[in-house]
C-alpha cells in the first residue's frame, strides 16, 4: 500500500491512472495491460474503490470471513489485492479515501446497496474529490475506468466510472489527456464462445448468442488492443491470488490457458476522451495508450 506522496519531480514520464471497483477487478480486466506498462517503465497507479466485503467465498476454510458471519473478507481480499499487484509489478496502489472508507455494495438491488458505507450510495464529489487529490500528484496522462454502465451493470462499478469521470473533470490540466473504458469486442466474444462451447466450465453456458451478454462493443467502437501475452505468468499469479473470487476451476483459467489467443492476454478499450494517435489493422487500433501524447508537455 502506497501511503506517502509520490515527489512529483521522481515521476517517470508515462503515468497510467486506474479506476476499479472491486480487489480482483484490476486483474480479470486489465491485468496484462498494468504488467505491460510497468514491464515498459510506465508509472501504474491503481485505485480500487471498495474492499469487497459482500463477496462470495471459494476457499471453504475461510466461509465464516463472509459478511453475514465475522465480516472479515474486506480485510482478507485486501491482502490478496496487495499479492496480485506484487504480482503484477504494481507498486503504487491505493483504496479510495483509505481501506474501508467505501463498502462493497452488493449486487444491483440487494439490501446491502443501502449500507450507510455502501459506495453505490457514496455522496459523487466527495468521493471524485479523493481521486482528484490522486491526479494532482501523479497527474498521469491516461485513466482507465468503465464505461457508464461499469462494463456489466454491477453497482460499485457503475460508480467507479461516475466517480473516475467525475474526478477527471474537477482536476483540470492535472486530469487526464486520454480516457478509456475497458471493453469487449464482439468478434472476440463470438470466437470465445465457440472456443468455449464444449469446455467443462463454460462462461457463455447461460446465453444463446452473444446479444445476450450485458457487455460486447462492435469491433470499429474500439480504439486500443494492448498486447500483454508476454505477461502470462504475472497475470495468473495476480488471479490466484484472488483465490476467494477466482476459484481453481474458473473458466478465467480456461482463457488464461489459451493466453496466446485473443483471450485473456489481450485487453481492449474504448477511446471516450483525448485524440486517438496512429493504430493498426481494419479498424486502426491503438497499439499504445500513450499514443500519440506530447509526455513532455505535462
Ligand atoms: C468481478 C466482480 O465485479 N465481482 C464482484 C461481484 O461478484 C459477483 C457476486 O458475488 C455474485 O453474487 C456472484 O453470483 C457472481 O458470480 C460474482 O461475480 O459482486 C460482489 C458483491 O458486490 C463483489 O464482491 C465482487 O468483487
Ligand atoms: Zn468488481
Amino acid at each position: 500500500m502506497t501511503v506517502e506522496q509520490t515527489a512529483p519531480d521522481s515521476l517517470p514520464a508515462r503515468r497510467l491512472l486506474l479506476v476499479h471497483a472491486h480487489p480482483d477487478d484490476e486483474v480479470i480486466g486489465t491485468g496484462a495491460t498494468m504488467a505491460h506498462y510497468v514491464s515498459t517503465g510506465a508509472h501504474v497507479t491503481l485505485v480500487t474503490c471498495t474492499l469487497g466485503e459482500e463477496g462470495e467465498i471459494h476457499v471453504p476454510a475461510l466461509s465464516q470471513l463472509a459478511a453475514g458471519q465475522a465480516d472479515q473478507l474486506g480485510g482478507w481480499r485486501l491482502v490478496e489485492w496487495e499479492r496480485a499487484c506484487d504480482a503484477l509489478g504494481v507498486t503504487d496502489r491505493r483504496m479510495l479515501g483509505g481501506p474501508g472508507r467505501y463498502r462493497d455494495s452488493g449486487m444491483m438491488g440487494l439490501e446491502t446497496n443501502e449500507h450507510p458505507r455502501a459506495f453505490w450510495g457514496a455522496d459523487l464529489d466527495e468521493a471524485a474529490a479523493h481521486l482528484v487529490e490522486i491526479m494532482r500528484e501523479i497527474r498521469p496522462q491516461v485513466m482507465i475506468t468503465y464505461d457508464e454502465n461499469g462494463f456489466y451493470g454491477h453497482p460499485d462499478h457503475i460508480q467507479a466510472h461516475r466517480v473516475a469521470m467525475r474526478a477527471a473533470e474537477l482536476a483540470g490540466p492535472d486530469g487526464p489527456a486520454k480516457i478509456y473504458w475497458t471493453a469487449q469486442p464482439l468478434s472476440v466474444l463470438r470466437d470465445g464462445m465457440e472456443a468455449f462451447k464444449e469446455s467443462e466450465s463454460n462462461p457463455f453456458a447461460d446465453v444463446e448468442t452473444i446479444d445476450d451478454l450485458p457487455f460486447g462493443t462492435p469491433d470499429e467502437e474500439i480504439a486500443a488492443r494492448i498486447d500483454g501475452t508476454e505477461h502470462y505468468a504475472k497475470k495468473t499469479a495476480a488471479m490466484r491470488a484472488h483465490a476467494t473470487q477466482i476459484p481453481d476451476n474458473s473458466w478465467l483459467y480456461g482463457m488464461a490457458g489459451d493466453f496466446g489467443g485473443e483471450f485473456m492476454g489481450v485487453e481492449y478499450y474504448t477511446l471516450v476522451k483525448g485524440e486517438r494517435g496512429p493504430g493498426e489493422g481494419p479498424h486502426k487500433w491503438e497499439s499504445d495508450l500513450f499514443a500519440g501524447l506530447d509526455l513532455d508537455a505535462r
